[in-house]
């Protein structure tokens, strides 16, 4: 898959490097939950039949981030997580465009003549509640207007579950509440971050707990604060933990930023340094302050069992 950044203007140079027609499904994905994985779907089917490469265009940074909504810097797929996922899936070319003022000011028109005709769309796949242009003023349907003929236009109808519609917005809502089962079954995958393994303050060996310490890679949403039933991956292994994700407030006072730890089960080795993600399947509680380090140690001595059925039962189904 190439990734190509575009800022608008788009140059002749840009526009060079697109030798022949494409497929276009436009929107921010972030999450390529359910839904988002429908109009890609659709846009790979799409590609194939008219055998023109499928491309994807999204905005960075977010442009809800741009718009003054400061959670937005933490995304639930970071670029480069989101560049493999869609290379995964098949995607040609994703177009990362810089959401700056010059293009956060255009009008629908512009956009359309001035971006998607010099990319060379031949269809732009697009979901039901798809808003472009300055303030969101273009829908659908102004864009079937815009497009005059030159590209055809598929609009996704609302991929929903229990009802409701399937939105990044709600996976970030059931994360920040710790309800990963939820968020997993909106995503239709694990809830995954990843980063290297760094150094803790050594405390985690002296309770007879050791932990990995991540050090995330990109700016990944961070769930709620708790103590999570996890898999971890380590150089292509897979192994059960339970992971805390928190502000150790028994030991420390006021630490500014969560650490994610996970204690490894059956596992000794030294892996400062490695690469890892995580996979979340399971919230177990909220983080609390022990007021003596024996009370702690007994609940994460019962945090390890409890993670260690859930994931055994999840081995055996
Ligand atoms: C499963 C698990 C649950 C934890 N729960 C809590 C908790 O509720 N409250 C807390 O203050 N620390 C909690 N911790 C964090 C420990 O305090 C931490 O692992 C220890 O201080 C070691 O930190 P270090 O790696 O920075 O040395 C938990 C850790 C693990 C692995
Ligand atoms: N559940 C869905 N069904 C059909 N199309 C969708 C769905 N969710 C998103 N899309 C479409 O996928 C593209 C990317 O969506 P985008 O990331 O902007 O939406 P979102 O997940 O609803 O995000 P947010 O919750 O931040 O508004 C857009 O064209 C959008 O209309």
């Amino acid at each position: 898959m190439q990734s190509i950044k575009l800022t608008y203007p788009i140059t002749e140079n840009d526009s060079h490097t697109v030798t022949e027609p494409q497929v276009m499904a436009i929107g921010e994905f972030d999450g390529l939950h359910l839904g988002h994985q429908e109009v890609i779907k659709r846009a790979l089917t799409t590609a194939k039949h008219l055998r023109t490469p499928a491309a994807i265009m999204t905005f960075h940074p977010h442009p809800k981030e741009v718009l003054g909504q400061q959670k937005y810097t933490q995304l639930l797929t970071p670029v480069d997580q989101k560049r493999r996922m869609l290379e995964r899936m098949g995607v040609d070319t994703m177009y990362l465009v810089s959401f700056n003022p010059d293009f956060m000011q255009l009008t629908p028109e512009q956009f359309v003549e001035n971006v998607l005709i010099p990319m060379k769309v031949n269809t732009v796949i697009v979901g039901f509640d798809f808003n472009f242009g300055y303030r969101g003023a273009g829908t659908p349907d102004t864009l079937c207007e815009l497009a005059q003929g030159r590209f055809a236009v598929e609009v996704v109808r609302p991929y929903q579950q229990g009802g409701v519609k399937v939105s990044s917005t709600l996976v970030r809502e059931h994360l920040q509440k710790g309800e990963i089962e939820e968020a997993n079954a909106l995503l239709g995958r694990r809830y995954t971050v990843e980063g290297t393994v760094v150094n803790g303050d050594g405390r985690g060996r002296t309770i007879g707990f050791p932990t990995a310490n991540i050090n995330l890679a990109e700016s990944f949403v961070i769930p709620a604060l708790g103590v999570y039933a996890v898999q971890v991956t380590i150089d292509g292994e897979k192994f059960n933990a339970v992971m805390n994700v928190g502000k150790k407030p028994t030991f420390v006072a006021d630490l500014e930023r969560p650490t994610l730890e996970a204690h490894l089960f059956d596992f000794s080795r030294t892996i400062y340094g490695s690469a890892i993600s995580v996979e979340f399947i399971a919230f177990l509680r909220p983080e609390r302050k022990f007021s003596a380090v024996d009370e702690l140690i007994a609940q994460i001595r019962r945090d390890a069992d409890r993670a260690k059925s859930i994931l055994t039962a999840l081995e055996n189904n």
